[in-house]
């Protein structure tokens, strides 16, 4: 079965235009459809940047991010919000859980904007509540109140949900950072089942090598990023 690229970036250019000088330039980057690939590079390297153009929440100066087939840079704000919404499940290194929404209103907050992941769970509130108890949450877990968790419950939830829906890419920025080792591999555990069982793609970010044999590629930053500019 031949393999296409679900994502794709060529000849990436990008400068933050706010508080620092900070760019990177990617010549060419392809994660294929299915892949687990680990993202491994030191603190500063510019991963959380290459994952913001992954994900459209900034544009390429010049060059071309694809994902799914579409150029992100030819999508309008509101269309690549949407678009965002659709294709990828994020877990963000803080969770970013609304701390005063329950469990169940900050999992199903994605499909709100998805409508092709939304029909994937008809019954949403219900499959919330079984991922909630798949990933070993407590019983009525998702009437609590976010903030009221312990942070390795907070971390099981923003998986939930960033895999309702099965979106068919998975962006995972430093998930284990703040977990002992063996709760890091147990969210590990957890966190592969999900993602062979919906055939998902997953990126996950790093600084930490040790985790490089449970994926199916390592991608080292320096070998696909070059920096072109540091902190003013
Ligand atoms: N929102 C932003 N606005 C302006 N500059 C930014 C922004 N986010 C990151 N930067 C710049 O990009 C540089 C690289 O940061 P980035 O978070 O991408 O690296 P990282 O490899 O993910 O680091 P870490 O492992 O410490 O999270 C920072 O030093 C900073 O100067």
């Amino acid at each position: 079965m031949s393999q296409c690229p679900v994502i794709e970036l060529r000849d990436v250019r990008f400068r933050w235009s706010s508080r620092s000088s900070f760019a990177i330039s990617v010549p060419e980057l392809q994660i294929e459809q299915g892949e687990t690939v680990l993202l491994l590079g030191e603190s500063g390297s510019g991963k959380s940047t290459l994952l913001s153009l992954m994900c459209g929440t900034v544009l390429a100066d010049s060059g071309e991010v694809n994902v799914g087939g579409t150029n992100l840079n030819s999508l309008s704000g509101w269309a690549r919000d949407r678009f965002r919404a659709e294709q990828i499940g994020i877990i963000f290194q803080q969770f970013n859980l609304l701390p005063f929404g329950t469990v169940l209103d900050n999992i199903l907050l994605p499909l709100k904007f998805a409508p092709k992941r939304r029909a994937r769970c008809p019954d949403a509130a219900a499959k919330a509540i079984e991922m909630c108890k798949l990933l070993g949450l407590p019983e009525g877990v998702e009437k609590s109140k976010a903030a009221n968790l312990s942070v390795g419950q907070q971390q099981r939830v923003a998986v939930v949900r960033a895999l309702i829906g099965e979106p068919p890419i998975l962006i995972a920025d430093e998930p284990t950072s703040s977990l002992d080792e063996t709760s890091q591999e147990n969210f590990l555990d957890l966190l592969f089942a999900q993602v062979a069982a919906q055939k998902s793609t997953l990126l996950m970010v790093s600084h930490d090598p040790r985790l490089a044999s449970r994926f199916d590629r390592v991608v080292y930053m320096k070998d696909v990023v070059s920096v072109e500019g540091r902190q003013a």
